[in-house]
């Protein structure tokens, strides 16, 4: 659904974007992934359309980002990393404005989004809080039911229960057969609601992973701590599970994807509690990145 090709832009800084490629398919969550100033948001406007390629382009559905704008615009839904705001407006009235604009009657969806997102539309945005101001861009979004719908940063400024309420919507969205392309600062979020994955650096992208495989790829400490020693030692030693380390009462095993051998074997003994920790996916996905990188 969208392509993009050898996206270069320099600035007259020299910073900018270099080479950058990569496709999202129909249906996909796609995160980018990068820290401030790696180039997601100039990625992110070139697919906008609202900057010329100095090499390279984009596409959606096959039409060129810059050279038709305005159709492409309006197959897609956007949460700039920052809004710029009409002075005066209420989140009702920059709504309303965005909505004439999108074309196509959005009233239902609209009141729908509000409500969940629970603010009050009739608030001037000048007395909106940076998370208040993020739902009514949001709200613009989404509304108006786009194929793509592309978020810069979306969730900052939100607290953790409005960060939830943001995944469960965008989690019914992709169920729907919506795309979506995000970018996001930190990895965890990534995780909750992305298929795949891109990592920009200095304007380069150094990585693309299928989150999933990452997953299955990630390991896991399972900390067990049995009612009897003996029991630890006999389930240390019969050799069924590998185990990392055994301490009195406490085992410690290393799980790579397949948990039901581990749950079958420690159901035959009495358990007084068990940890789980993960490695972090993001060291997994840099990993998987060196060793693949290594290989060529
Ligand atoms: N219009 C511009 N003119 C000159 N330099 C720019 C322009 N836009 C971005 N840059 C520079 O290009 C680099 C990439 O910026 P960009 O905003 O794309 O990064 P980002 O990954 O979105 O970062 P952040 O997470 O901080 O939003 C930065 O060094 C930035 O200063």
């Amino acid at each position: 659904m969208l392509i993009v090709e050898g996206l270069t832009k320099q600035f007259a800084s020299g910073r900018g974007i270099v080479d950058v490629s990569f496709t999202v398919k129909q249906g996909e969550v796609f995160g980018f992934l990068g820290p401030n100033g790696a180039g997601k948001s100039t990625t992110i406007r070139h697919i906008m359309g609202f900057m010329k390629p100095d090499r390279g382009r984009a596409t959606i559905n096959g039409l060129d980002c810059w050279k038709e704008q305005g159709a492409v615009q309006r197959m897609v839904g956007y949460l700039p990393g920052e809004i710029a705001f009409i002075e005066g407006m209420t989140g009702r009235s920059f709504l309303s404005f965005i909505a004439a604009m999108q074309r196509g009657d959005s009233s239902d969806k609209r009141a729908r989004l509000i409500e969940r997102l629970q603010f009050d539309d009739t608030t001037p945005i000048r007395k909106m809080s940076k998370g208040m101001k993020q739902k009514v861009g949001i709200v613009a979004a989404f509304m108006h039911d786009p194929a793509l719908v592309i978020l810069d940063e979306p969730t900052s400024g939100l607290d953790p229960l409005m960060q939830q309420t943001f995944i469960d919507l965008v989690l019914e969205e992709k169920a729907k057969g919506t795309t979506f392309l995000m970018s996001y600062h930190s990895f965890p979020e990534i995780e909750r609601t992305c298929d795949r994955a891109a990592i920009i650096k200095d304007g380069r992208i150094v990585a693309v992973n299928d989150i999933h495989e990452l997953q299955s790829l990630q390991r896991k400490l399972v900390v067990i701590v049995f009612e009897r020693a003996e029991d630890a030692e006999h389930f240390a030693q019969n050799g069924q599970i590998p185990v990392e380390s055994r301490d009195d009462r406490s085992v410690t095993v290393a799980v790579q994807g397949n948990y039901n051998e581990l749950i079958q074997e420690a159901s035959k003994y009495h358990i007084r509690s068990l940890d789980i920790t993960a490695q972090n996916l993001e060291q997994v996905f840099m990993h998987y990145y060196d060793r693949r990188d290594n290989a060529r």
